[in-house]
């Protein structure tokens, strides 16, 4: 995937930036993860340069809204909306046939997509395009991940050894290292900026703000607002970092993940809040870089629930905490909440307060040099006006629909509103955002489109991977035994496989989790080397709808590391009334 290109195609556009995955109406729900929360459920920690471009106190006149009530189930009709509306004052004729309210990933692969369908299209952006994905997330993030993982191969003296090279001892530049996070960063956003502009995509500044149905003012906090109006509108606000009550964040001491990603130090010993996606990703960096000067490095782990990486298969996670935990300097407290952290000042350290997650008392007191708070994302939808449409948000998330319709505080469509990406909850994912974009611009140019989440695979960074697609073996079961059908599970190891082997990296394991009577898969979760590119052929079979009995005849380049899934749906035992062909053969 690149980047340079102007004309980036959609799934260049959008998978590169992503890149990677998560789970979403799975175990890391975005919903799910403020369940232990408190009930304010937007951060009122931002960093500065969003608090500024958004001008938070800014207070919104409410105008009169006027809802146009569809049935919940109402299919959406391309041409029935002016029909529908014109009535009420909203206007017959449009300056755009789309507008969408923030420039991240799900808003550029929606703007992409519309273009391509013909579409006169405008993004507004508040802040700087790209969103979380591009400046403050996937791609920095990567950016450093890729250094750790050359760092922890070049530190090993045995997996050096196993290959016949010598190596003098690897070191870094800490602040080279975060100007490469940081060019990155810079390059993609340029990319995707020239590629909307090349493309004929308007991209206005300022805050979006939806004044009624197909209305939508923007411009900066204090400047003459400028209004617009759109045949659909698309929300894709995105979301910032979660910061439980209680926690103080300095920037400096205790941090998120905006701050941590600029890499302004390496500390001696960090706790990370919550071993999710980030908290993971981040002791990866952490611990393969240890502090300057030194390959000391300690991580300390805090960990609501009881097991570290709840979101993972359990079988997989245990594996993961084998190699990815243990050996390194990585310690844990599961089952515990932080409740008080106070950053280091007038030469105290950090000071973390921890009680148990059940009995809510206290448990602990730690005092180390540095806290990450990794505990999941907020959305954001500050200044965007719901209120003008009858919108409550859930948790403060914007409610939608399967077709990322929104839904009013009465349960009803709001019309031409859709809403995408983390906004919206239903998965904290670069690549679902633009794939949601996609699949709204689909339905307002005619053509109705529903995204099968399940299919939509998730990986977290780490060396080596992980990734997954589907449902993990007790949600499958749990699944099974609701509906009635018979679950079974095949595995494969990397130890087997040449090319992980030439590479030294056979640590690792592949795991389909199948209906034996149809061949329907799932699920699958994968770690082990490149296990995020790995993942792909599961999640397309699933997407499309490929039975174990047909993909298990799909050959695979020898050596490669795909042949680990190769023997994976061999390996899968599908009853044989499953298997029989219901068409002739083909001689090809
Ligand atoms: C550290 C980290 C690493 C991550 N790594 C990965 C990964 O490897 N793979 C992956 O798939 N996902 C990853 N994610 C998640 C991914 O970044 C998000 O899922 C993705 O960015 C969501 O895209 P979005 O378009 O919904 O929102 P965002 O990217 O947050 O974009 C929203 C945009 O809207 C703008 N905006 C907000 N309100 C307004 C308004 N009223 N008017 C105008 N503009 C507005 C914002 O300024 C922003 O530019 C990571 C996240 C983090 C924090
Ligand atoms: N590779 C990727 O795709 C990638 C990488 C990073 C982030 N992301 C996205 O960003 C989102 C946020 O990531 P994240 O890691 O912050 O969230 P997460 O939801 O993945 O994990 C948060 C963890 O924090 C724990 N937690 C919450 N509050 C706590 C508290 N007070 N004390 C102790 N533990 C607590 C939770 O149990 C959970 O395990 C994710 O939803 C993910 O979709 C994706």
């Amino acid at each position: 995937m690149h980047y340079s290109s102007v004309s980036l195609s959609l799934s260049q556009a959008t998978a590169t930036a992503a890149s990677a995955a998560i789970t979403g109406s799975r175990n890391y729900n975005a919903r799910d993860s403020f369940s232990f929360s408190s009930s304010k459920h937007v951060n009122p920690r931002f960093c500065g340069l969003r608090r500024e471009a958004f001008g938070f106190s800014s207070s919104l006149t409410r105008s009169n809204s006027h809802r146009v009530h569809l049935p919940s189930r109402q299919r959406f009709n391309a041409s029935n909306v002016s029909a529908s509306l014109s009535g009420n004052g909203t206007p017959k004729s449009f300056d755009y046939d789309l507008v969408i309210i923030g420039a991240g990933v799900g808003g550029h692969g929606a703007a992409l997509h519309a273009v391509e369908k013909g579409l006169k299209t405008a993004i507004i952006e508040g802040d700087v395009v790209g969103g979380t994905c591009v400046n403050r997330g996937c791609v920095p993030s990567k950016a450093l991940l890729a250094v750790s993982g050359r760092m922890r191969e070049l530190q090993s003296e045995h997996h050096m050894k196993a290959l016949g090279l010598q190596v003098a001892a690897a070191g870094y530049d800490r602040q080279g290292v975060a100007d490469h996070a940081n060019n990155l960063a810079t390059k993609i956003r340029n990319n995707l900026t020239n590629s909307m502009k090349s493309l004929g995509v308007d991209i206005l500044t300022g805050v979006g703000t939806v004044l009624g149905p197909q209305k939508v003012k923007y411009g900066k906090v204090g400047s003459p607002e400028n209004i617009v109006t759109a045949k659909d509108i698309i929300i894709a606000t995105g979301s910032v970092p979660f910061v439980p009550k209680g926690i103080e964040v300095d920037g400096k001491t205790v941090i998120t993940s905006d701050h941590a990603l600029k890499l302004e130090s390496v500390p001696d010993w960090i706790a990370i809040v919550g071993s999710g996606y980030i908290g993971l990703e981040f002791s990866d960096v952490y611990t393969a870089l240890g502090s300057e000067g030194t390959d000391f490095m300690q991580v300390t782990f805090i960990e609501a629930l009881d097991q570290l990486m709840p979101g993972f298969d359990p079988e997989i996670g245990k594996l993961a905490q084998r190699v990815l935990i243990n050996p390194r300097n990585i310690d844990y407290h599961t089952g515990v909440f932080a409740t008080k952290i106070t950053p280091a000042k007038d030469g105290k350290p950090v000071s973390i307060e921890l009680i148990d997650a059940k009995t809510k008392e206290p448990k602990d007191t730690l005092e180390v040099d540095a806290a990450l708070i990794a505990t999941g994302r907020a959305p954001f939808t500050n200044g965007l006006g719901l209120e003008n449409i009858n919108v409550v948000t859930q948790r403060g998330f914007i409610p939608v629909d399967e077709r990322m319709r929104v839904i009013d505080a009465n349960g009803n469509l709001v019309p031409h509103l859709f809403c995408i990406g983390d906004a919206n909850g239903k998965m904290m994912l670069a690549h679902a955002a633009s794939a949601q974009g996609i699949s709204v611009v689909e339905q307002v140019t005619g053509r109705d489109h529903v995204l099968n989440h399940l299919s939509i695979p998730a990986a977290c960074f780490t060396h080596p991977e992980i990734s997954m697609v589907g449902l993990t073996e007790p949600q499958a079961r749990e699944k099974a035994e609701k509906e009635g059908f018979e679950v079974s599970v095949a595995k494969t190891s990397f130890k087997a496989n040449t090319k992980a082997l030439a590479e030294n990296e056979g640590e690792g394991l592949a795991k389909l989790i199948y209906r034996p009577d149809n061949g329907e898969i799932l699920g699958v979760h994968i770690f082990g080397l490149h296990a995020a590119d790995l993942i792909h052929e599961a999640s397309n079979a699933m997407a499309l709808g490929t039975r174990i009995q047909d993909i298990k005849f799909a050959v695979h380049a020898h050596p490669t590391l795909s042949e680990v899934l190769d023997e994976l749906f061999k390996s899968a035992k599908v009853k044989a009334e499953a298997s029989k062909p219901v068409s002739e053969p083909v001689a090809v």
